[in-house]
C-alpha cells in the first residue's frame, strides 16, 4: 500500500519504519527541518531498548513538497496541530485517499470532517510508544496495539490488514468513540502525572498513592462521559494502566506530554483533562482533579518555556 504519515515525529517515525519494513511504500510528512534533513541524509536511527541502534531510510518531505497519490494517510500530529496539517496537505488528498487518525485526545474526528468526507475517515487509538530524542533519532520500547473503526464507509478491513502485515496488532472495533474516551482516560492519568511527578510510566507505578490519584481523575471522567452518552469503564482503564507499567509494554516510556514539556512545546492537556473539566463545567459536574491537573500542566508549560528561552539566551552569549 502507498502510505503517507503526516506528522513524522516520535510515533509517526516508529510506525513508518514498521510499515516500510513490511513492504509498504512509506513517505513521511513533517515540518521540522533538522529532523527531515537528518533522516534524508543519514537515515532514521532507531534505538529499541538496549539493542544496538539501527538505521532506516524512509523519505521525509514537508507538506509543501509532498506530491503523488496515497492509498492511506496516517495522521500523527499532536492534536492542536491536526487542522493545520490537513490544510497543508490538502493538495494530495483525493476522493480515494483514506485518512486514519491515531493522535490522542478528544475532537480529532470533528476536525477531519471539516476537510474530507466521512467515508474517507478512520479513527483509532494506539498503545505503541516512541520518544524523539534528537533530530533523526527515536528511542522505542516494548510493544503496542491499535484499535480502529471506519467512521463512514472507509475500508477498515484492508487498512487493518495492511497495518497487521507490519505487526501493528490492529483490532477493528465497532465503538471507536468509547475506545477514544478510554484511551483519553489512560492519557489523562499518565501524561499529566508524568509531567507533574517527573516520572516515566513504571516510576509513576511506584508512587504509593498513584492509583488513588488515577481513580479520582477517572471518576470525574466517568461522570462527564455519562452526560455525553459514553460509558467509561474505570476497571478496564485501571487494568490497562497496570499493564502499561510493565517494562515489556510501556514502563520505560516517558509519555508524549512529558516530551512536549522537555521540548518547550504546548501540550495536549486541553484535549484530555482540560476537555473533561470544560464539559464538566457545562454539565454542572464537579471536576476538581481534572481542572487542577490542567491548570498545573499549563503552569508547567509556561515555566519550562521561560527556562528554555533563558538557556538559549545564555547559550547565545
Ligand atoms: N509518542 C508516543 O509515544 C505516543 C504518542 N501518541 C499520540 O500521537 C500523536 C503524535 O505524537 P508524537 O509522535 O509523540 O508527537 P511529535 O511532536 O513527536 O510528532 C508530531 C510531528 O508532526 C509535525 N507536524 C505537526 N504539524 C505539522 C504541520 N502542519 N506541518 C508539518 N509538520 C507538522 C511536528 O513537527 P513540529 O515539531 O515542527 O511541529 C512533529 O514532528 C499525539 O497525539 C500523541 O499524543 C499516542 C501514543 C503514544
Ligand atoms: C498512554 C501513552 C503513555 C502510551 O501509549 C501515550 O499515549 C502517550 O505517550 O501519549
Amino acid at each position: 500500500m502507498k502510505i503517507a504519515i503526516a506528522g513524522f515525529g516520535a510515533l509517526g517515525s516508529r510506525l513508518g519504519v514498521k510499515l516500510q519494513t513490511a513492504g509498504h511504500e512509506v513517505t513521511g510528512i513533517d515540518g521540522w527541518p533538522a529532523h527531515i534533513a537528518a533522516i534524508n541524509t543519514n537515515g532514521l536511527t532507531v534505538v529499541h531498548d538496549d539493542l544496538p541502534p539501527k538505521k532506516y531510510f524512509v523519505p521525509v518531505v514537508t507538506p509543501k513538497e509532498v506530491t503523488g497519490e496515497f492509498d492511506l494517510i496516517i495522521l500523527l500530529t499532536k492534536t492542536p496541530q491536526l487542522d493545520r496539517m490537513l490544510t497543508d496537505i490538502a493538495p494530495i488528498i483525493t476522493q480515494k485517499t483514506q485518512l486514519l487518525v491515531l493522535s490522542n485526545g478528544l475532537g480529532n474526528i470533528e476536525v477531519i470532517e471539516k476537510h474530507v468526507a466521512r467515508d474517507q475517515i478512520l479513527a483509532g487509538v494506539t498503545l505503541w510508544t516512541s520518544s524523539l530524542v534528537k533530530p533523526g533519532e527515536i528511542h522505542t520500547t516494548g510493544t503496542g496495539s491499535i484499535k480502529l473503526q471506519a467512521i463512514g464507509h472507509a475500508d477498515a478491513i484492508s487498512v487493518a490488514a495492511a497495518l497487521n502485515k507490519a505487526g501493528l496488532n490492529v483490532e477493528i472495533t465497532q465503538d471507536v468513540l468509547t475506545a477514544i474516551w478510554h484511551k483519553a482516560g489512560i492519557n489523562s492519568v499518565l501524561n499529566p502525572l508524568s509531567v507533574l511527578l517527573n516520572a516515566n510510566i513504571s516510576e509513576f507505578g511506584t508512587a504509593g498513592n498513584g492509583m488513588d490519584l488515577a481513580l479520582h481523575i477517572l471518576d470525574e471522567i466517568q461522570k462527564v462521559g455519562a452526560t455525553q452518552g459514553v460509558k467509561v469503564d474505570i476497571t478496564g482503564i485501571m487494568n490497562d494502566l497496570t499493564d502499561l507499567l510493565k517494562p515489556e509494554n510501556a514502563g520505560n516510556h516517558y509519555p508524549s506530554m512529558y516530551q512536549d514539556i522537555q521540548n518547550g512545546k504546548r501540550t495536549e492537556i486541553d484535549f484530555l483533562n482540560g476537555f473533561f473539566a470544560k464539559i464538566g463545567r457545562q454539565e454542572h459536574i464537579d471536576t476538581p482533579f481534572n481542572a487542577l491537573v490542567t491548570a498545573l500542566v499549563h503552569a508547567k508549560e509556561d515555566i519550562e518555556r521561560v527556562k528554555l528561552a533563558k538557556k538559549q539566551e545564555t547559550f547565545e552569549i
